[in-house]
């Protein structure tokens, strides 16, 4: 199966587009014309920069307001259309894109718009061309691929064929099983774009928001699933219009192009085992089980107030590296690290951005083939030098450089904390048992990519995106999480750099980890426990907990019992939440302490405004150091 995306999904220069196409590992690409005619050179100098960056051109497009039209109109087109041949030739690519007419004086009928399209077909067949008849869902009279395809299917010319787009079929809600009709070598092109489910004007969502395959909410292994069954053997092509992806890293959005285009694929591969798709074989997509550690860089004084701060929060030093400068925290499940040393890759992290997560251990079945999974995806295996003694751990770069480990029970991997720290059991400390979800601060435009990486690697569900306000700005927030809820990630994307988030940003150089939560089973009874070894959480005003007692019907004392503990509190049909943060660390990162009654799903959202507005007022009060 080629793979193939259209130039007009990347930002820069076609020269440029060239370059990350081929290194995110494309067949080929769609020319936009756009692209084309702003590019300085012959269309045989495009041609053979494409091909010296080792890729196909699979389609040259679009070729508008072609059928239908009133002499003297449909003369001109034709003339247009020959002009566009000549272009083609000399670019070297046989096949263009005609979309629906929406010229107000195009005429409807489909034997109409089939006469016109054999001619074309005439004329392009004594040149070696092809024609591919796309319908445009705001067609002027052709917005369904059904009727596209009557067109096709009449003009009745070997060199006519039909063009799909997941798009034009999905965002009318056609039933994308009508296309299990269609023969597939009548089919000359198929082109996927997914999109976030959001009402608007077709053309105006169509422009602008489209995005990858499993990006977004339309069922697009399901419409490909159809393509394939019809014996389809063309290109599968990118054709991604939006307005981030144009002004974002152009080899960025080539890879996760690329990344969701296999993992698509896969999925229909999956769904239907017997449709031939020329791919090679990958692991599936495996469920994360936990977080198996999360490890910090950090130095001098800043390493010595982390550490102070896990004491109050219950953890035990428990382990100290065999070879390095590194100590293990333990606590119930959960591992913090903390990394000290001069050289090496949490070296880096500390030096370019202070105390940060720099690395985060997933538990999975099979370490390995999460590793083979994410190569078939693109993404290159982290390694560093192994000292003595210690245990490779399959990783992947993640969020901004960190590095993401994967921990499998199998003997090699399950031993790293004996083998390295020489350490058994865990102390149960104050009852926090296991992280319940890692919070990842990154501007906005990043987040449609990291929601690609979890989803592409990973089984999980993701959530709407939820708009938290911080008093200063917009703050979006999308979960991923396993769907048993042993694993989960929100990702919080900041556009301004006002907001909490936004100023985390700036304050840490990028994306990280903001903020760790730590489940408890008995969230008054740790908090007890913690105040006793001088945790101090963060404080709520009054008004806060007035609100609460309105909102909800609460038993009698268990409001006092939350003022008193600085507990938050949320409700929903399925159960109940329980929250406590602790103050902010070097740069604004902190810990979350919560409750999860059975059932409930969330995070605390309706309180996430009450909450940034108190940390906003701590940090203007007290000073957060910030290294
Ligand atoms: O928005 C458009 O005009 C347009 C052009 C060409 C396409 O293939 C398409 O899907 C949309
Ligand atoms: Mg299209």
């Amino acid at each position: 199966m080629k793979t193939s995306i259209a130039t007009v999904s990347l930002s820069g220069n076609l020269q440029e587009k060239c370059e990350a196409i081929a290194a995110a590992r494309f067949d080929g690409i769609e020319i936009f014309e756009q692209d084309f005619i702003a590019y300085d050179g012959s269309p045989a100098d495009v041609g053979r920069m494409v091909r010296d960056h080792g890729l196909e051109i699979t389609l040259f497009q679009p070729f508008r307001d072609f059928e239908g039209l009133p002499e003297p109109l449909r003369a001109k087109a034709f003339d247009r259309a020959e002009r566009k041949f000549d272009l083609m030739q000399e670019l070297g690519t046989d096949l263009i894109l005609v979309c629906s007419s929406v010229h107000p004086e195009s005429l409807g009928g489909i034997d109409r718009a089939a006469a016109d399209f054999h001619e074309l077909g005439e004329r392009a067949a004594a040149r070696g061309l092809r024609i591919g008849y796309e319908a445009l869902a705001w067609g002027r009279h052709v917005d369904d691929h059904r009727d596209a395809w009557e067109i096709v299917r009449r003009a009745g010319h070997d060199s006519v064929g039909l063009v799909l787009d997941s798009f034009h079929t999905l965002a009318r809600k056609i039933d994308p099983d009508t296309i299990r009709r269609i023969p597939g070598d009548r089919i000359f092109f198929v082109q996927l774009a997914d999109a976030p489910a959001i009402e608007m004007d077709l053309l105006y969502w169509s422009r602008h928001f489209r995005c990858m395959p499993g990006e977004g909410d339309l069922p697009v292994p399901e419409f490909l699933q159809a393509v394939m069954a019809t014996g389809y053997g063309g290109p599968v092509s990118l054709e991604i219009f939006n307005d981030q992806f144009r002004g974002g890293s152009t080899r960025q959005v080539a890879r996760d192009g690329y990344r969701s285009l296999v993992a698509v694929m896969d999925d229909v591969r999956r769904a239907e085992p017997a449709l031939q798709l020329d791919l090679p074989p990958i692991p599936p997509r495996q469920k994360p089980e936990g977080v198996a550690f999360v490890e910090f860089a950090s130095r001098d004084e800043d390493a010595r107030a982390l550490e102070a701060l896990l004491g109050t929060l219950g953890f035990e030093r428990t382990g100290q590296h065999r070879n390095k400068k590194v100590a293990l925290f333990q606590q119930g499940d959960i591992r913090i690290v903390l990394n000290e040393e001069t050289t090496g890759h949490a070296a880096s992290a500390w030096i370019s951005r202070g105390t940060t997560v720099c690395d985060i251990g997933l538990a999975v079945g099979d370490a390995q083939a999460v590793l083979d999974r994410a190569g078939a995806l693109g993404t290159e295996p982290f390694a560093q030098p192994l000292g003595p003694g210690e245990v490779d751990i399959p990783a992947v770069r993640g969020l901004s450089g960190s590095v993401l480990h994967f921990i499998d029970p199998g003997a090699d991997l399950a031993q790293v904390w004996a083998q390295e720290f020489g350490v058994g059991s865990a102390p149960s400390g104050a009852g926090l048992t296991r992280v319940d979800h890692i919070a990842q601060t990154m501007s906005y435009e990043d987040m449609l990519s990291w929601t690609l990486f979890y989803s592409a690697l990973f089984e999980t569900r993701k959530s709407s995106m939820v708009d938290v306000f911080d008093p200063d700005g917009l703050v979006r927030s999308q979960v991923i999480a396993s769907t048993d809820g042993r694993m989960r990630i929100t990702l919080n994307g900041a556009d301004s750099h006002r907001t909490l988030a936004g100023s985390f940003l700036a304050e840490t150089f990028g994306a990280s980890v903001q903020h760790l939560a730590l489940a408890t089973d008995d969230i008054f009874a740790t908090l007890e426990a913690l105040a006793k070894r001088g945790f101090t959480p963060l404080p709520m005003p009054q008004n806060y907990y007035d609100d609460l007692a309105a909102r909800f019907d609460l038993p009698e004392g268990l409001l006092d019992k939350m003022r008193d503990r600085c507990i938050l509190y949320d409700r929903d049909a399925d159960g109940e939440f329980f929250q406590c943060y602790s103050r902010a660390f070097a740069g604004g990162f902190f810990f979350e302490l919560v409750q999860r009654g059975p059932g409930y799903q969330g995070y605390g959202a309706p309180n996430a405004p009450f909450r940034i507005a108190a940390q906003k007022r701590q940090m203007r009060g007290k000073g957060v150091p910030s290294r």
